[in-house]
């Protein structure tokens, strides 16, 4: 199976580098001329994942339509652009393992759901899980969920990835693997307040179980799986986002929480904080669904610009209710 990549950021690299295990040739499409020639002059990714060598097997192109002639087609841009870039390329049948974790602004559609509507005949797995690019990038082992209805071909695209230090859970719950990952982003940039209010360690961990509550609820009411939720794409990967500054999510929340505007920290940034992007999606198919979401309502409202004090107190002073509900 030859497989072709969608975006030259660091997740679509350090994929690209689990992809070409055993001298397989990887393709991959990356937007910018300096990662395309980087690439290709120095098997490295200078601007997305610096000083992680890559196999000289990754060619990178900046032409998208080359990929047409690959077997499958790991998409990896940013959500916002994912309809962009699949409107760009004749995918056909070929499979698409769809990589990035968000809901698209305006249409409040899952990638898998954008997928669809611009390539109705390619069939459609998610891959998702605790992944930092450059833990992945350089060996160290972890675990994700590969979800795929068709399960023939879920099977085949898990064995296909896995690696000695990349495990593959197939799974067929597409959407539940996807809301976990959409999900966790808006939740890490809340613990990401945490830490930078300096709120402490309980706050933490209660804001990672009412968190998970929340998507939970939302997972559900969209059809997701409960064992799904609580999997590798969406608790284990709420554990890592939440809990580190190698998210840019949890960054992101940091300095929210330090009282610095969402504005001044996302200026200028290459890299991409998925949540800031998905955070007022799903207050809106939230509530659209009736789902309570608070953790991720106050997110909106610091991404806004409101006090971290008083949200965070607001948080805390709604009305005592039970747990499971
Ligand atoms: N970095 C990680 O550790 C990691 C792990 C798992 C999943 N992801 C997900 O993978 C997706 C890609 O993230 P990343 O970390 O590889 O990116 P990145 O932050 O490293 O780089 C930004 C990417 O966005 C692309 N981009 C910017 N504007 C674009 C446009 N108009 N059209 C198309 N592409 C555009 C850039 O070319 C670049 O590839 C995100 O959804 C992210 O949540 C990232
Ligand atoms: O850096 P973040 O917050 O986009 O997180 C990266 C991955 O999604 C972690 O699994």
């Amino acid at each position: 199976m030859k497989i072709g990549v969608i975006g030259g950021g660091a997740w679509g690299t350090a994929l690209a580098q689990v992809a070409a295990r055993g001298g397989r040739e990887i393709l991959l499409w990356a937007r910018e001329d300096e990662v395309v020639a980087s690439i290709n002059a120095d098997h490295v990714n200078t601007m997305f994942l610096s000083a992680i060598p890559l196999p000289e097997t990754i060619r990178a192109t900046g032409d998208i339509g080359e990929l047409a002639g690959c077997d499958a087609l790991l998409v990896v841009a940013p959500a916002q652009h994912v309809r962009s870039v699949l409107g760009a390329i004749r995918i056909g049948t070929m499979p698409l393992v769809l990589c990035a974790k968000g809901i698209e602004a305006g249409t409040r559609l899952l990638v898998g759901e954008v997928a669809r509507a611009v390539q109705p005949d390619a069939p459609i797995a998610v891959l998702s899980g605790p992944t930092f690019a450059h833990e992945v990038a350089a060996g160290q082992p972890t675990a994700v969920t590969l979800a795929c209805e068709d399960e023939a071909l879920g099977a085949r695209l898990a064995a296909r990835l896995a690696g000695p230090a990349f495990r593959t859970y197939a799974s067929s719950d597409v959407v539940g693997a996807e809301i976990g990952g959409a999900v966790k982003n808006v939740l890490a940039i809340a613990c990401g307040v945490v830490e930078g209010a300096g709120l402490g360690q309980n706050a933490h961990a209660a804001l990672i179980a009412r968190g998970f509550a929340e998507m939970t609820r939302f997972g559900l009411a969209r059809g997701a799986r409960s064992e799904t939720l609580a999997g590798l794409s969406g608790l284990g990967d709420l554990v890592l986002t939440c809990s580190s500054t190698s998210s840019r999510n949890f960054s992101l929340g940091v300095g929210l929480g330090q009282g610095r505007a969402a504005a001044e920290l996302m200026a200028d940034r290459r890299t991409v904080a998925e949540g800031a992007f998905t955070a007022p999606v799903l207050r809106e198919a939230a509530r659209e669904a009736g789902v309570a979401m608070p953790v991720s309502e106050a997110v909106c409202a610091l991404l806004e610009g409101a006090n971290v004090t008083e949200v965070v107190g607001a948080l805390l002073a709604r009305p005592l209710t039970r747990e499971g509900v």
